[in-house]
């Protein structure tokens, strides 16, 4: 199943609440909540205290990336604040295996992400073990930037891992999705798609209605 799982990084601060019930309403599936430690990437964004009250205006898949270093200190709070699937990623974890267990024993969905530098055989032995792989389609750290392009080759040698594995596991992206880039994304296999210019600049419910149909047609 495709899912948008719209960036509340690129929403107006000032009417936060307004525009979370209008993707929801708009009818996109997850909330992406990018957690950004200043040490891991360069920019600083939110946290706990923020994602509570995310929590309180949404019954959708609070999707919570973590850019931080050193996740586990964090993986259990955020998940008491109410994050449905966290995500850490490997470039971060000194022991990754144990940080997927951690996540997972707290009750919550566990995905790995990948910036764009980083091999596909990060995940060699973890594979088998995350919901979901999501692969950094810009350098992590900023809305707004251009999508890299060689991720178009990088989501297709993911998807043909899985498929010789088995696996049916989740593959997101993540940066620069946008109607242009959206339909190779799809193609080369991605479903759980992250968007925040896309959705939040301009008129939110139609920018998730266009999203939305282009995801239909793939
Ligand atoms: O994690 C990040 C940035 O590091 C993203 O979630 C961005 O928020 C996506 O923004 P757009 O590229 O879609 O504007």
């Amino acid at each position: 199943m495709n899912i948008l799982s719209p960036s509340i990084l690129a929403a107006d601060f000032t009417r936060l609440g307004e525009q979370i019930s209008e993707v929801d309403r708009a009818g996109a599936e997850y909330l992406h909540f990018d957690v950004m430690d200043g040490l891991f990437v360069p920019s600083i964004s939110f946290g706990m205290p923020v994602l509570k009250s995310v929590r309180k205006a949404t019954k959708r898949i609070l999707d919570v990336h973590l850019m931080i270093e050193n996740p586990e200190r964090y993986v259990d709070e955020f998940a008491d604040c109410g994050a449905d699937l966290i995500t850490v990623h490997a470039e971060s974890c000194r022991h990754l295996d144990r940080v997927i267990s951690q996540i997972h024993q707290k009750g919550k969905k566990a995905g790995v992400a990948l910036n764009p530098a980083t091999s596909l055989s990060a995940l060699d032995y973890v594979l088998d073990k995350v919901d979901m792989v999501l692969i950094m389609t810009v350098n992590p750290g900023f809305g707004g930037q251009k999508f890299i392009e060689s991720s178009y080759g990088k989501i297709r040698d993911l998807k043909s891992r899985m498929e010789a594995a088995g696996l049916h596991t989740d593959i997101e992206v993540d940066g620069g999705i946008n109607a242009d880039t959206l339909p190779g994304v799809l193609e080369a296999g991605a479903n759980v798609i992250v968007a925040g210019s896309a959705v939040f600049k301009g008129n939110i419910a139609e920018n998730v209605r266009n999203l939305k149909n282009i995801m239909e047609q793939k």
